[in-house]
């Protein structure tokens, strides 16, 4: 009886082996270069052996291939045996991002988006929040929160992050006055915490004064997956499998962490609620605009928008701590390597102070300044947070330059990594020079060889929040500090293969000295 098993389920892998080999060949037909990927995962950044066994990052994986290659416009890789086509050329992805966007609406394919459809409490959190959400509950979401990022509110929160950026400032003089050098991670890293508790939660995450802080150790958990968060994804996607973790109410997504989340989101809404204040943060805008299109009678579901305010408020706050405190920390790094960029930065800083009424730039003045605009948007280009942003195909699409319709259905990959360090596009890529985000370098330049924060209707919705952070933060320390590197400071790190982000594994130190 177990003989007879194996030789079915011996047959049956070998017959299902060469009905994707059959697949596979479609790319070399058409003239696409491609990677055949390992049986049964495939080759894509996601889904590669070595990412899967913690081995590498999977945007460095990513952009390895693209790299491998010679930086082909397009090519294909396997996810799960199915074909994928990973989009290297900032004209191929305006054409996807925006000119043709109403087959691409979807972050995700259909062969994995099951995933997504976990009853429990954890997953519908997941699968309702505007990153996963798809078609036409995506573009309702989408109208309904986009109006809470605007330069005019932002300008209503610029106060709480002002008060964040002081105790950045407190913290680092502690650090000076100790001489000791400073953790650009982990400072960094309290910032985004407070900035974005503040002003999405009005709560103070104390990050500065508590160093197991509860709220810092569950964020940063959401971007990270260790061998049971493989596993569990691996079970799930067995036939039945999300069905069955669902009987057993074990959520496919991380379920402490996300339920920690939720729950201080609802506490807040129901405080606000309860004693009627108001601070006019994200979550008071976010009630705003679910109550307007209740007026307006776009949705009468009030389950499905309060559930939706929930999943969003969760996704602000996981997608806005940690790619804003990297990008912090990594262009501090980048400045204290690069003493020339940091002296440019440091006169345009002073310059703007000496125009400043008001012990704080206010919102016009630091998203004003060209040089820090220029020095944020380096940092990205060499180390996007997303190395990968995917799209799924909901219509059938007649792929242009190839003869070859995409199926409905299939996962496009935008290696953004692969674009930013194309030596076509950004000669000498791996130098750090803001140079090249001057007016006349950009005007010389596809608008879509920069993706660090995606492009078109679906881009990244706290592209402004970001930025007016990240700015307001590296103008407060530069005013203050010189950055140098010391005998403690890597000369180059790798990337931790834990992280979904282009995170660095190593500790990025440095010293400062007191202007
Ligand atoms: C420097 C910091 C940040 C970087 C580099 C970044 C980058 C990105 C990228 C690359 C995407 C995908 C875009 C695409 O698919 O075209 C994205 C999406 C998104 N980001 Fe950000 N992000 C940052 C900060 C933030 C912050 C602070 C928030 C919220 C306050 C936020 C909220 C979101 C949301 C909700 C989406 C999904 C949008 C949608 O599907 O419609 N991000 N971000």
């Amino acid at each position: 009886m177990l003989f007879e098993l194996l030789l079915l389920i011996g047959t049956l892998t070998v017959l299902y082996y060469f009905h994707l080999k059959r697949k596979w060949t479609l790319w070399e037909k058409k003239g696409v270069p491609f990677i055949p990927g390992t049986f049964p995962f495939g080759s894509t950044a996601v889904f590669n052996w070595d990412v899967v066994l913690g081995r590498k990052n999977f945007n460095q994986m990513a952009l390895e291939q693209a790299s491998s290659l010679g930086f082909p416009k397009v090519f294909g890789v396997y996810d799960f045996g199915t074909p994928l086509l990973v989009v290297n050329d900032p004209e191929i992805a305006k054409q996807v991002m925006v000119k043709d966007f109403d087959h691409f609406v979807n972050r995700q394919g259909d062969a994995l988006a099951f995933l997504l459809e976990g009853k429990t409490e954890v997953d519908q959190a997941w699968g309702k929040q505007i990153t996963s959400l798809r078609g036409e509950e995506w573009k309702h979401s989408r109208m309904t929160f986009t109006p809470i990022f605007t330069g005019g509110k932002l300008k209503g929160m610029i106060h709480f992050i002002h008060q964040v950026t002081d105790e950045l400032i407190k913290s680092l003089d502690a650090c000076v006055a100790k001489d000791q050098p400073v953790n650009l991670k982990d400072k960094f890293g309290n910032m985004s915490m407070d900035a974005i508790s503040s002003c999405a939660f009005g709560l103070n995450a104390n990050s500065f004064n508590d160093k197991n802080s509860t709220n810092k150790r569950h964020a940063r958990r959401i971007f990270r997956n260790s061998g049971k968060d493989f596993f569990k994804l691996f079970c799930a996607m067995m036939p039945g499998g999300v069905k069955l973790m669902e009987l057993m109410n074990i959520p496919v997504m991380k379920g402490p962490e996300t339920e920690f989340f939720l729950k201080i989101i609802r506490d807040t809404i129901a405080h606000r609620l309860l004693t009627k204040t108001r601070r006019n943060d994200l979550v008071d805008l976010m009630i705003d605009a679910m109550n307007e299109n209740r007026t307006k009678g776009a949705r009468e579901d009030q389950d499905s928008d309060e559930l939706s305010i929930g999943a969003t408020a969760l996704v602000i706050l996981v997608a806005g701590y940690d790619t804003t405190a990297q990008t912090m920390a990594l262009t501090s790094y980048y400045l204290a390597k690069n003493p020339d960029c940091q002296e440019k930065l440091y006169q345009e800083i002073m310059d703007a102070v000496s125009e400043m009424d008001d012990e704080h730039p206010d919102y016009n003045l630091v998203q004003g300044l060209p040089y820090l605009d220029m020095v944020v948007h380096e940092t990205l280009r060499i180390m996007p947070a997303l190395g990968v942003i995917t799209r799924g195909c909901s219509k059938d699409y007649p792929f242009p330059g190839i003869d070859y319709v995409i199926p409905k259905g299939t996962e496009l990959h935008i290696y953004v990594g692969g674009i930013h360090m194309n030596p076509d596009i950004y000669p000498d890529p791996e130098k750090f020079d803001p140079e090249r985000f001057s007016k006349e370098a950009k005007a010389e330049r596809h608008p879509y060889a920069f993706l660090g924060f995606g492009q078109g209707p679906r881009s990244c919705i706290g592209m402004r929040f970001a930025l007016l952070e990240a700015k307001l933060a590296l103008f407060a320390t530069l005013r203050k500090y010189k950055l140098k590197t010391c005998p403690e400071t890597v000369e180059a790190f790798t990337l931790d293969p834990s992280a979904i982000l282009s995170n660095p594994k190593e500790d990025l130190l440095i010293k400062l000295e007191a202007r």
